[in-house]
């Protein structure tokens, strides 16, 4: 594994022969946040992508942390969601279910799913007010700086375009700053209707960990972490949280470095 500095706004980049080393390092790095807030908090709030970062979960479920990790605590939220029923094949939860959550004792009301029976509008809403009863019930910090939601810990893909969550390259979602949920109809990757959590929520998080692998992403894992000037901003080079960004990548996505 090597580290590679960069300037502190751009997070710390641990970089991997192999995916597999990455995931056995994320595995790590989730379990001991989770020991350390679990204990602190008495609870661990946990947001989810889709993508190929679930897959990159699975150590989590191999000793010793299937047993140490105090899953009881964990809460678990999803950045973005398709807006499909929740056994559909684009579903963000169902991958997260199949290669995760069904295999780690997490009670099932700690997973907070968005409401499938919705439009796109309504399923945001929805789980909007669902995330700001548990900052008022205090399941959830809350930002004492922005107001937002502060998770702590996001785990994030980013897709080779440089999309993160389903904020896309160009997209007005990427400006918006009010909402905690928004949705998308249009979205350029398909399935078009999803909801996503909006960039100011994003950045309020204690920690995120963003999870690349595969040389198709190098460009713009190069773009992020560099300072080559790009006529249109990424939405991931405006990942910026409140508190530690951590980037793991394999050596395919850090070919560009
Ligand atoms: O559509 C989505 O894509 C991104 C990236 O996915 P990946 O398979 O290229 O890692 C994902 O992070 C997001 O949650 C998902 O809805």
């Amino acid at each position: 594994m090597a580290e590679i500095v960069t300037p502190k706004s751009k997070g710390k980049v641990k970089v991997f022969d192999t995916e597999e080393d990455l995931a056995v390092s994320l595995a790590k790095y989730a379990a001991d946040l989770s020991n350390q807030i679990s204990q602190e908090r008495g609870s661990f709030t946990v947001v989810l992508s889709g993508g190929s970062l679930v897959k990159s979960l699975r150590k989590l479920l191999e000793q010793p942390y299937i047993d140490s990790v105090d899953w009881s605590k964990w809460h678990v939220f999803w950045v973005d969601e398709r807006v499909v029923p929740k056994d559909h094949p684009d579903s963000n939860y169902l991958l997260a279910y199949n290669e995760f959550l069904s295999k780690v004792p997490i009670p099932t009301g700690n997973v907070y799913a968005i409401n499938d029976a919705l439009s796109a509008d309504g399923a945001a809403d929805d789980y909007e007010t669902c995330l700001k009863h548990l900052v008022k019930t205090k399941t959830i910090d809350q930002s004492q700086i922005s107001g937002f939601p502060k998770f702590d810990l996001m785990l994030m893909g980013m897709g080779p375009d440089g999309h993160i969550a389903s904020l896309f390259p160009g997209h007005p979602l990427v400006q918006e700053n009010k909402k905690w949920v928004a949705s998308i109809n249009d979205s350029p990757k398909p399935p078009p209707e999803r909801i996503s959590f909006t960039l100011p929520v994003i950045n309020s998080s204690a920690n995120i960990a963003l999870v690349v692998a595969g040389a198709g992403k190098a460009t713009a894992v190069h773009v992020a972490l560099s300072d080559v000037s790009n006529s249109e901003v990424l939405p991931v080079q405006l990942v910026e949280p409140e508190g530690e960004l951590s980037w793991f990548l394999d050596k395919g996505a850090a070919s560009k470095l």
